[in-house]
């Protein structure tokens, strides 16, 4: 049985020290360069955020790790391996845009979740004992076990979600790539991936996560990457998500914001934080100054 993604090989996973894109370009066939001299890397046992505007190439930059699309220049290595060595060794989980699977693929909850195992079992594909515990473990973390036996395409959009998670959790992957994955979900349901994300880091694992829910990345993520055809800034969160690379990536995105009733304050004490003004005047931090100030939306007065 294949992975239910649209027009994809079956994500396959592996193991390493992190993970290093160095110099990527990505042309697709029409002409169209994605990407050009792309270069970033992240430690083991962190989350960093993937943000850019929409077309900015974060998809396109998994679709590189995990070996979709080819590399025009540069490459990736991933735990200290060539990215081809550690997709083979089953290092690397993948979590879709919800968009790209196929709900109405005739198939299982707990079948999807299997899928996560095929990189652990023979060309056969006979499922072991330690395949159905991997299984079992990884939906009661996300949360879904009574939902085994429904098919996937009867799932609200939450659940969609939490049971890719659970396939990434069964496959063991080491890197776990997340293309938005708190689209279209509630915010317990956020709180519970985020939760599970930070579990995932104190275990050692990478976590890249692409998103466009800026206000909680300085939650979670402990580095971001900004792109926009290009990698613009990359690092840890406090450091990164400064108002000039946000402009940066943003451009008129966030003056469009700030000028449709908001405004950008950066903070007199700790230049790093920067907090916009809403239009009922409760401050937004969209990062933090790592003392905790970094909650989104707190109610209080306009800062000055
Ligand atoms: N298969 C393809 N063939 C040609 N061009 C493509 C293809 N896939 C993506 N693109 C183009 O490459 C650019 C980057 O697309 P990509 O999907 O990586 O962006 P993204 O940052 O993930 O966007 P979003 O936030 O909307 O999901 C866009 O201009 C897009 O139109």
């Amino acid at each position: 049985m294949n992975v239910p993604l649209k027009g994809r090989p079956a994500a396959q996973a592996q193991a390493g020290d992190g993970l290093s894109v160095d110099n990527i370009s990505v042309t697709y066939r029409n002409g169209h360069t994605a990407l050009r001299n792309a270069s970033f890397s992240i430690p083991r046992g962190t989350i960093t955020a993937l943000v850019g505007v929409n077309g900015s190439g974060k998809s396109t930059l998994f679709k590189s790790i995990m070996g979709f699309v080819p590399l025009a220049t540069g490459s990736v290595s991933i735990l200290g391996q060539p990215a081809r060595e550690a997709l083979k060794k089953n290092l690397v989980a993948y979590v879709p845009q919800s968009e790209d699977v196929d709900w109405n693929f005739p198939v299982l909850v707990e079948d999807v979740v299997m899928m996560g195992r095929y990189g652990h079992m023979n060309f056969l594909r006979m499922t072991r004992s330690i395949d159905r515990e991997a299984v079992d473990a990884a939906l009661e973390r996300v949360g879904m076990a009574d939902f085994r036996k429904r098919q996937i395409g009867e799932l609200s959009g939450g659940q969609k979600k939490r049971v890719f998670l659970a396939r990434a959790l069964a496959q063991e992957g080491e890197l776990i790539l997340l293309d938005e994955p708190f689209t279209g979900v509630d915010v317990r349901t956020e709180e519970a991936i985020i939760a599970l994300l930070q579990g995932l880091r104190d275990e050692g694992r990478v976590m890249l996560v692409s998103t466009h829910n800026l206000g909680s990345v300085p939650r979670f993520c402990d580095r971001a990457v900004l792109v926009n055809r290009t990698v613009l800034a990359s690092g840890l969160t406090a450091e990164t998500f400064t108002k000039a690379n946000l402009e940066k990536a943003f451009g008129g995105v966030l003056r469009q914001f700030i000028l449709g009733g908001a405004e950008l304050h950066q903070d007199a004490a700790d230049k790093r934080q920067v907090t916009v003004l809403t239009d009922d005047e409760r401050p937004f931090v969209i990062y933090g100054d790592g003392n905790g100030n970094d909650a989104a939306a707190k109610k209080g007065g306009r800062k000055k």
